[in-house]
């Protein structure tokens, strides 16, 4: 939590404004029952009216500048504490933004919401009751015993006494519950995480029937929420009476040895009063104190969690070289006479996955020239998505090397190289806004020609014209309110618009029909300024014409060549490719 502290830097005239107005309103409270005392003790004992009314006056001004002193206070404490919640919650959102696909895989996005909202906002209420009375409830306790040694001595020694019990009750209840506050934050996030995947999945859980089900598992995982925060709650709630029965107890004493007293002449009735007064003030004080220590507890336990993903440094190290910088060394190595330099090239490269034992890809090899296509088939899992993934660098290898013009991929800046490759992922993801929004994500300085060409290779251009609005159709959230093959191929217009000198279709013309496949490819074929192209599919029929095929089996290259190279060597590949078309059909065809 310490180092969050950063982020109430720039308030700190607030941070020490806010507890200073506390203490200034402590001050005048501390006053209250000495005035109080003066007024039983000489007022009323002499029934003299006029001082009655002169020290009632003196309550209400000390109480009206106690009021101003909170309302401000209040003020600066909430504008430091707004300030901080703003900071850290920008400063995580930076810091998400950095991170890779490995720590988004490893932290999970639910947990990361739960940090980004809920943790914020509890730290920030820690923030602002703890410049609210960090100071004031301390000064009020001493303080009080203090007046109270003021008042008499001896009646004082039980403040002693009760003091350091109730300090004993409220920090040992504090140090039980602290660990049980990071246990309901998780539990909260497993909370989170059920109700997440349930909203993202609502159709798959009807068309299946498994509403049930899932009902089941939301219950389990909130009951066990709120097992965790009774439990936590039994503990804190324990806190009230304790302190309760202590000063009571503590009250009992005073006014039994003040009567003692009062008798023996030693001491006024105010002074009993007075004496009572400044035990309540503890009382108030201490439970106000109570609360904060478990209001700050949360904070606290909220803090080391956004702490803790603040801490984690992603583990792909940024490299400075500009995609123009390696594309100029490549030509320039090629014009000294060396051979063209291909644009893509993995040399023994595997990967293995943060957490999974087996590697998804072992030893995988090829070259890619620019302007090449190349298909990628394979059964599910084989490692296809994998394979692709490493070229926009999403993860890096964990042996071999990927090159791009034959650097290191981990020499490029990423921005830099990721400016320059367009990628369609399997999943077609869109944003709610209109359809040239979405489009422009790829590059927000298209002219309206490059989008229109964009929609023309994409085969989306007829059905966004004929929509209402065209170019300015709104889309709602997620893209629901567009089917799933016009979805794919906006974001592949999405990826066209960027002009890339690499573009990965990871799948994404499944939703197509043959028909409209077959279009976006050979208008892909068709383009000026022809990318490197990787078609990834289930389909043969998709990648029969490309210039190179890698067959993919289980992590593995199981062959690699053209259609007819591939037909007649690759056992594989001609499972894959009679399966889809019988050997009949293929020979007429
Ligand atoms: N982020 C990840 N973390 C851990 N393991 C992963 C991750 N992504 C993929 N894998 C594993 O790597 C293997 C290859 O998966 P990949 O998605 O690359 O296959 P694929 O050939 O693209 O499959 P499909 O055609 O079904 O999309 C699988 O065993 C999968 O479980």
């Amino acid at each position: 939590m310490k180092s969050l502290l950063v982020y109430l830097k720039e308030y700190k005239k607030e941070t020490v404004l806010a507890p200073l107005f506390k203490m200034l309103e402590a001050s005048f409270e501390l006053f209250v029952p000495l005035v109080m005392a003066a007024v039983i003790d000489v007022g009323i004992a002499s029934g003299d009216g006029s001082y009655i009314i002169r020290m009632c006056l003196v309550l209400i001004a000390l109480g009206i500048i106690g009021l101003v002193c909170s309302i401000t206070a209040q003020y600066f404490s909430a504008k430091a504490a707004a300030g901080f919640g703003t900071g850290v919650r920008h400063a995580l959102f930076e810091h998400i933004q950095n991170f890779t696909f490995t720590e988004m895989d490893t932290l999970g996005s639910s947990t990361l919401i739960t940090r980004m909202t809920s943790d914020v906002n509890q730290a920030q209420s820690g923030v602002n009751l703890v410049l609210r009375l960090f100071l004031r409830s301390p000064f009020i306790v001493f303080g009080a015993m203090i007046m109270a040694f003021t008042v008499d001595a001896e009646a004082a020694v039980i403040f002693v006494v009760v003091i350091p019990l109730l300090s004993a009750i409220v920090f040992g209840v504090m140090l039980i519950t602290m660990p049980m506050y990071r246990n309901v934050q998780s539990r909260l996030d497993s909370v989170l995480l059920t109700t997440r995947e349930n909203l993202a999945g609502v159709r798959v859980i009807r068309a299946f029937n498994k509403e049930q089900g899932e009902r089941e598992r939301f219950e389990k995982e909130n009951q066990m929420l709120t097992d965790a925060q009774k439990f936590v709650g039994r503990i804190s709630g324990l806190m009230n009476p304790m302190t309760y029965i202590v000063v009571n107890g503590g009250i009992i004493a005073l006014i039994y040895t003040g009567a003692v007293r009062v008798n023996m002449g030693s001491l006024t009735q105010g002074e009993v009063v007075a004496l009572i007064n400044y035990m309540s003030q503890i009382l108030v004080e201490l439970v106000k104190l109570a609360n904060l220590i478990i209001t700050v507890t949360k904070a606290v336990a909220c803090g080391n969690r956004i702490e803790n993903v603040l801490k984690i440094h992603p583990d792909m190290e940024n490299g400075s070289m500009s995609w123009e910088e390696g594309k100029e060394r490549a030509e320039h190595a090629h014009s000294g006479g060396a051979d063209e330099v291909p644009i893509v090239e993995f040399d023994h490269v595997s990967l293995a996955y943060k957490g999974a034992g087996a590697e998804s890809l072992g030893d995988i090899s090829f070259r890619v020239m620019p302007g090449e296509t190349v298909g990628i088939i394979g059964g599910t899992g084989s490692g296809k998505s994998s394979l692709v993934n490493l070229i926009p660098r999403f993860y890096d290898a964990t042996g071999g090397e990927v090159r791009i013009f034959g650097q290191n991929i981990k020499e490029y800046d990423t921005e830099s190289l990721r400016r320059h490759i367009g990628v369609v992922l399997q999943k077609a993801v869109l944003f709610k806004g209109t359809v040239e929004e979405n489009l422009r994500w790829g590059n927000e300085q298209a002219s309206a020609e490059e989008i229109e060409e964009a929609l023309r290779i994409s085969q989306a251009k007829e059905f966004v014209d004929n929509k209402d609005g065209k170019l300015s159709f709104r889309i709602e959230q997620g893209g629901r309110n567009l089917s799933g093959g016009q979805k794919q191929r906006l974001t592949i217009a999405r990826a066209l618009v960027r002009k890339p000198d690499i573009l990965i279709l990871d799948d994404s013309a499944s939703a197509l029909d043959f028909a409209t496949d077959a279009a976006l490819r050979s208008a892909i074929g068709g383009m000026k300024e022809h990318p490197a192209v990787f078609i990834v599919s289930q389909r043969a029929a998709s990648i029969q014409y490309v210039d190179q095929i890698i067959v993919l089996d289980d992590g593995r290259v199981a062959g690699k060549g053209t259609h007819e190279e591939l037909i007649r060597n690759c056992p594989a590949y001609r499972e894959i490719y009679y399966s889809q078309f019988p050997k009949e059909e293929a020979a007429n065809g």
